[in-house]
């Protein structure tokens, strides 16, 4: 690799710089004047928890233009090591599974119901470190420190903390709020082995906690704490306080009941539903920074996400900068549509904050916080990847300490587990090998955006420069932009391409385009997340930066992805619902709605045929591009097939067909990749795959309905009504979610006792173990058929609190509707539960309505609706390769539903949509 040409401290301008573009890569060391020599940040804590503040060396950088909220409370700047060194010297890249967990923070900070979540889902024992210490010295710390003064309490905590970790560093969930010094350094200690995150909450919330009226001091004790919890901690987590219901509303501010509401369209909004968001939002995070597998149910479900973005083709990043999200009011489910990413640009460095930062060396507490809120409101929002890009400032090029400022920021944007973060490749290489050592399962994109027009052009030999450095410092992705000048700079970049095909050494996905309104040909061609503006919403990028200049995007993925198709590099499709009467199926609406949100020249239709041999028809058609699979064939289906997903194959039923257009040399279907990849072109079908996507329909209602009360444990029960294919699929449901105890109801006995051999077969087998979520147990899944209604509930299963019906609630044929409910002994869960009926053609059943009126003792009822989006956003993602638009999709499916007189009942069901707040992993 080619020698840094700059020295730490030498200036250089970028002219000078660009002026030899086909030298070896400049390399540009940081310098980080924010910590003390001995490593410490020297913004310093007292016992009453105000800072001894610092002051700025004013040489530094010049004049300061105007007043900055943060600059009094920033840290002097002292030549040190870089942030990056000081974190790396404190961290291993990975954990033990078992490794304890210790979540610290501010009082008031939500840290012991996020420590509840954590155990609850790990099981795990809590352990808080002020009750530890209240049952050995019969007080509270506070009150120890008056009696005792400050040094007798430090030491008792730093010894009664010893002690914690002598027992606990393994299989546990520790909280603290201490702050002392004795304790700082032990926990700075325990990072190299165990995860200690860092809990914050909005102002608000801990001030209604501490009850603290001065504004001044409140402040102070908020940036102390944080100062002080980051030196402890290697992550954060912004707990985002939900907003309280008034009677009458939801969570989110929406009432609970519609004008005309009527009780079978809407339904009145579980208190707490709330809770489970944040309870997912938490448990997402621990996923991201322990190790895979270490926190069941949070593993997707979804075909898709099982193949990372960079890894598929036509990916793209939606591009928000930081600012636009600062007031909290966009919602991100409103412009995720297209998106497998959501960029969150931190432009800071860049805009006329900067000025701000003028005074400081490194990030500003509260900015710091900020930054934090407005990653954890996304990831709350939405279960798409967070891709983080702090703009790199130009200045930082020939100067030190906006160098250390840039890696302040890198620095603490890792603490917030990102799936992708940037890093600039012409940073020291020594500086991105230490992100690569503390990174952990994030990808770190090497990033080189050249926004200036005296940009090399794409065959100069700096491209390659910067491409080997990457590869030889372990980024995991590289990233290069430049702005183009004319319209040939999009072709030109093929040489970058090609320069990257012919290095030896690892292939690192490449995201390479031009930028500018200039460079949109290029964007559109590129196949890695491309970074993408959201839809209609290009005025939510600053002003003063127009969108021509590159920094952020000129293109929507909508526009994009017309371009694929206006281009021929894809082919319009057509998609079917098959089954013996789909014509009042809602899957069309909600499929074609999606297809045109995305661009995408698709064409969804119903096919209701008699028999299964007519499917074939239709896969001749070689712009067949798959096929949802609806009554009564999901079980004959499968002798069409010459493939099943490890789901359909242990269910026995198959609900999506996808045609298979390549085969490997062996004949062989390919990986999930290669399916994706294979998607939107036409030609001969040379196989069709089946895949079940009701269980993922069915397990999202259940886990959607459940309340924490009813939590699956292993004595939990579920009752199946039914024995067909969404039967056998309702069971997985269940076993996925952990349930152990399952009991069928099914008229015909003995079709209940075919699905029951079927499973029981299953799970004797030792080579399945995905099967059963917690099969690694002692605990062995049971089941009971209930023969007939009148029978006793058996005695060694408790009351079910899940209840999945799988029989029709209307006529078919010759049949009239079974109308259908259950015995009331059934419904004795003392803790209610949810009751999830599978069919939507009416939603007023007789057992939603005697369900219903158990409101009042927890029981939440889930219909066809709910379940009709929920399974085809999998099937959505199988037939496009696109990450489906979920919201729209939710909302078309409650659009098109005709009430008895074929009229739309949006309005009633609308409060229902809004309510759906959070997505499945
Ligand atoms: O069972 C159903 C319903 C459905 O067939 C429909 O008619 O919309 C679509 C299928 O994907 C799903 O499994």
């Amino acid at each position: 690799m080619a020698s840094s040409s700059i020295v730490t401290g030498v200036k250089r301008s970028y002219a000078t710089m660009v002026a030899s573009w086909d030298g070896p890569p400049p390399e540009i060391r940081p310098v980080s004047r924010a910590w003390s020599s001995d490593g410490r940040d020297s913004a310093s804590v007292s016992a009453s928890g105000t800072t001894s503040t610092v002051s700025e060396d004013p040489g530094a950088r010049g004049k300061t233009t105007r007043e900055c909220p943060y600059s009094s409370r920033s840290a002097p700047h002292s030549p040190s090591q870089s942030p990056m060194h000081r974190a790396t010297s404190q961290v291993l890249s990975t954990f033990d599974a078992d490794a304890s967990i210790f979540i610290v923070g501010i009082r008031g900070a939500g840290k012991s119901t996020l420590a509840i979540m954590a155990s609850t889902a790990m099981k795990r024992k809590i352990v808080d470190l002020e009750g530890t210490f209240f049952e050995a010295t019969g007080m509270s710390s506070p009150t120890y420190r008056k009696k005792y003064g400050i040094t007798a309490c430090q030491r008792r905590q730093a010894s009664l903390l010893q002690d914690v970790l002598g027992k606990y560093r393994r299989n546990a969930i520790v909280v603290s709020s201490w702050m002392e010094r004795s304790v700082q350094s032990i926990f700075e200690d325990l990072n190299k082995t165990n995860p200690i995150i860092h809990v914050l909450r909005d102002p608000e919330a801990i001030r209604n906690h501490l009850k603290v009226n001065d504004n001044d001091k409140f402040r102070e004790l908020l940036n102390a704490s944080s100062t002080v919890f980051r030196k402890c901690a290697r992550f954060e987590f912004f707990n985002v306080s939900e907003e309280h219901s008034r009677p009458g509303e939801s969570s989110d501010g929406h009432r609970t009941s519609s004008p005309n509401g009527s009780p079978e369209l809407d339904r009145p909004a579980a208190p707490y539903l709330t809770l489970k968001r944040a309870e997912r939002h938490f448990l997402k995070f621990l996923s991201l920074i322990l190790p895979p597998g270490t926190i069941p149910f949070i593993e997707s479900a979804f075909p898709l996400a099982c193949v990372r973005a960079e890894e598929r083709l036509f990916t793209y990043a939606i591009s928000l900068p930081l600012s636009s999200l600062l007031d909290g009011k966009l919602d991100i489910q409103d412009v995720e549509t297209g998106a497998d990413a959501i960029e969150l640009i931190v432009d800071d460095l860049t805009t006329e904050y900067a000025e701000c930062l003028r005074s400081v060396s490194e990030i500003p507490p509260a900015r710091a916080s900020e930054i934090s809120r407005v990653v954890a409101q996304v990831r709350r929002d939405t279960v798409i990847p967070i891709f983080l890009h702090v703009v790199f400032p130009r200045a930082a090029l020939s100067d030190e300490l906006w160098r250390s400022l840039y890696l302040s920021y890198i620095s603490h944007v890792l603490r917030l587990a990102p799936e992708y973060i940037t890093v600039d490749v012409r940073l020291d290489s020594q500086v991105i090998s230490d992100i690569v050592s503390i990174k952990g399962t994030c990808k770190l994109v090497g990033n080189l955006q050249v926004l200036d027009p005296d940009a090399p052009p794409w065959h100069a030999t700096h491209w390659r420069s910067y491409y080997q450095k990457a590869q030889e410092v372990g980024c995991d992705i590289v990233r290069f932009t430049r702005n183009a000048n004319t319209v040939t700079d999009n072709f030109d970049l093929q040489h970058v391409r090609v320069m990257a095909d012919s290095l030896p050494g690892p292939k690192l996905p490449l995201i390479v385009y031009n930028t500018g309104d200039l460079g949109r040909m290029s964007a559109c061609f590129n196949q890695v997340l491309t970074s993408v503006a959201p839809e209609g919403m290009q005025q939510r990028y600053p002003i003063t930066t127009t969108v021509s200049t590159g920094v952020y995007p000129s293109l929507t993925a909508m526009q994009a992805t017309h371009a694929l198709y206006s281009a021929f590099y894809y082919d319009p499709m057509r998609l079917y619902v098959f089954g013996a009467n789909v014509s009042y199926s809602l899957s069309p609406a909600m499929h074609n709605s999606a297809l045109k949100a995305l661009g995408i020249p698709h064409h969804y239709q119903p096919h209701s045929t008699s028999t299964i041999s007519s499917l074939r028809e239709l896969v001749n058609d070689p712009h067949f591009a798959g096929a949802s699979v609806g009554l009564p064939f999901k079980v004959e289906i499968i002798s069409l097939t010459h493939s099943l997903s490890r789901h359909a194959r242990a269910i026995g039923a198959v609900n999506t067909l996808i045609p298979v257009r390549h085969l490997n040399l062996d004949g062989s279907i390919g990986d999930d990749a290669l399916l994706f990849n294979g998607r939107n072109r036409a030609g001969p079908v040379k196989a069709l795959y089946g895949e079940n996507t009701d269980w993922v329909g069915i397990r999202a209602c259940i886990r959607r309905g459940l309340s924490p009360a009813n939590a699956v444990r292993s004595t939990s029960s579920g009752l199946v009504i039914g024995a067909g294919g969404m039967a056998r699929a309702a069971v997985y449901a269940m076993l996925q979610l952990g349930v152990k105890h399952i009991l069928i109801f099914n008229r015909t006995v003995s079709n209940a006792e075919n699905l029951v051999l079927h499973f029981e077969r299953l799970l004797s087998r030792d080579d399945l173990p995905w099967l059963s979520v917690g099969s690694g147990t002692r605990e062995r899944t049971r089941f009971h058929i209930i023969r007939s209604r009148d029978d006793p509930w058996p005695e060694s299963y408790k009351y079910p609190t899940m209840i999945v019906s799988c029989i029709p609630t209307h006529s078919i044929g010759e049949h009239p509707a079974p109308e259908f409910t259950v015995p009331p002994k059934w419904l004795e869960s003392p803790t209610g539960g949810v009751v999830v009926e599978l069919a939507y053609k009416t939603l007023n059943s007789p057992l939603l309505d005697q369900v219903r009126n158990q409101a009042h003792r927890g029981w939440v009822t889930m219909d066809g609706l709910d379940l009709l989006p929920e399974q085809g956003f999998a099937q959505f993602e199988l037939f496009t390769g696109r990450r489906a638009p979920r919201r729209l999709m939710r909302r078309e499916v409650f659009r098109s539903y005709p009430d008895d007189q074929a009229r739309s009942n949006f309005a009633q069901l609308q409060p229902r949509l809004d309510r759906i707040t959070a997505q499945e992993p």
